[in-house]
């Protein structure tokens, strides 16, 4: 069966230098330019950053989460007030996941169905139904170009009965959600989720379920759930080539910047963590030479800036020791500051990425980046 049956592609294939590729998504708001990393704004907000930041160090994408927004305020009341980019001010392209990933890390007395995860909501304890129907017509409301279909993520370890079960719930769970989806306008996205944990034969089916069904695009979900890189990164390689090459793949929830390296050398389009932002809230920075934890006493006298030749003007201004002064005394410049710095470090790798993909010189990318990540912060 032709893997790009049935739905339009948006995606356009500009270079690939082994397995690596790069490439653009169009959508309703904007183009996207691949591989990308998508900064996390969990309920509508880029935590510590105004959107003009993140704008400006190079996103071209944010996600939004499905089970923040649908609780508080509403998926209703955004789509009455024009839509997530209108309500939010971000008008560039967003993507949304589907929330059941939220449901079972964030709320308590969930219960997985056939028909739905049934969970009670951590703002007021308000029993709360989430379908695949339900979870699309919420990111319908919010107006996302990108919408995820619904789905379950077992945490790894876990048995491989309970793995196989999740991924076929998910695979029906596929085919509902696209069903849901089909009255969404031109332009508009969905992707499907190829689940499997950490068996190779279950990713191969999940994968090629999916296809079957087909969709815009495919994530590959269940990874970055406790399992070591070097799963992950076999994972992927099971997954990947079984993925229709002319669409986007999408690694959910990943990762450090070294995730991000190995899995675009696998052929991975588009990332989302929130390690970027959450690191700048407790003191830790990304920088070209590794992280720096700017809690440690021996950047107390400092008055060197992080990273002298950096793009981003906080990272090249800023002494280590008014970060470290900041981070101590607990003032809010120093996360806001810090997550700017990150997201804006994360923003320079993707777009190193692209350029080398671009030139035929990912490897040597890849080697020197890595290198340099080794010799660490001096
Ligand atoms: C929305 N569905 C969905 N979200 C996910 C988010 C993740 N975030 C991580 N690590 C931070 N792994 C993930 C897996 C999934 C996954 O398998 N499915």
């Amino acid at each position: 069966m032709n893997p790009n049956h049935d739905l339009p592609n948006h995606f356009e294939l500009l270079g690939t230098d082994g397995a690596a590729r790069t490439g653009r998504l169009t959508t309703p708001h904007g183009v996207v330019r691949t591989p990308a990393f998508m900064p996390v704004g969990t309920a509508g907000a880029m935590k510590g950053m105004h959107w003009r930041e993140v704008r400006d160090a190079g996103a071209d994408i944010v996600l939004g989460n499905t089970y923040h927004l649908m609780l508080r305020p509403s998926a209703e009341r955004i789509a009455a007030l024009g839509g997530l980019q209108k309500f939010t001010g971000w008008n560039g392209p967003m993507l949304t996941d589907s929330g059941g990933f939220q449901v079972m890390s964030l709320s308590d007395l969930r219960k997985v169905t056939e028909n739905a995860v049934t969970f009670r909501s951590h703002i007021d304890g308000a029993k709360v139904e989430l379908s695949p129907e339900r979870s699309i017509e919420v990111q319908r409301l919010l107006g996302s170009d990108i919408a995820m279909q619904m789905d379950e993520c077992v945490r790894l370890p876990a048995e491989r009965a309970d793995i196989e079960r999740a991924m076929q719930l998910s695979l029906r769970w596929a085919e509902r959600s696209k069903r849901a989806f089909e009255s969404a306008p031109d332009g508009y996205m969905l992707f499907g989720i190829v689940q499997g944990g950490d068996i190779p034969q279950l990713r191969h089916e999940s994968a090629q379920g999916l296809v079957a069904i087909g969709f815009h695009g495919y994530a590959i979900g269940g990874l970055a759930v406790g399992e070591p890189q070097a799963v992950m990164l076999a994972m992927i390689d099971e997954t990947a080539p079984l993925l229709p090459k002319q669409r986007p793949r999408y690694l959910m929830g990943v990762g450090t910047p070294d995730d991000i390296l190995e899995a675009v050398k696998r052929g991975i389009d588009m990332f989302d963590c929130v390690m970027p932002t959450r690191n700048g809230r407790h003191g830790v920075a990304f920088t070209r030479f590794g992280q720096v934890n700017l809690r440690n006493a021996r950047h107390a006298d400092d008055p060197r800036p992080l990273d002298e030749e950096s793009s981003w003007p906080s990272a090249r201004n800023c002494a280590r020791a008014y970060l470290h002064h900041l981070v101590k005394a607990g003032e809010t410049l120093g996360a806001m500051l810090l997550s700017e710095i990150n997201i804006a470090y994360y923003q320079f790798l993707m777009q190193g990425i692209r350029d080398a993909i671009a030139q035929g010189r990912f490897d040597e990318f890849y080697q020197r980046t890595r290198a340099d990540w080794a010799r660490g912060d001096i």
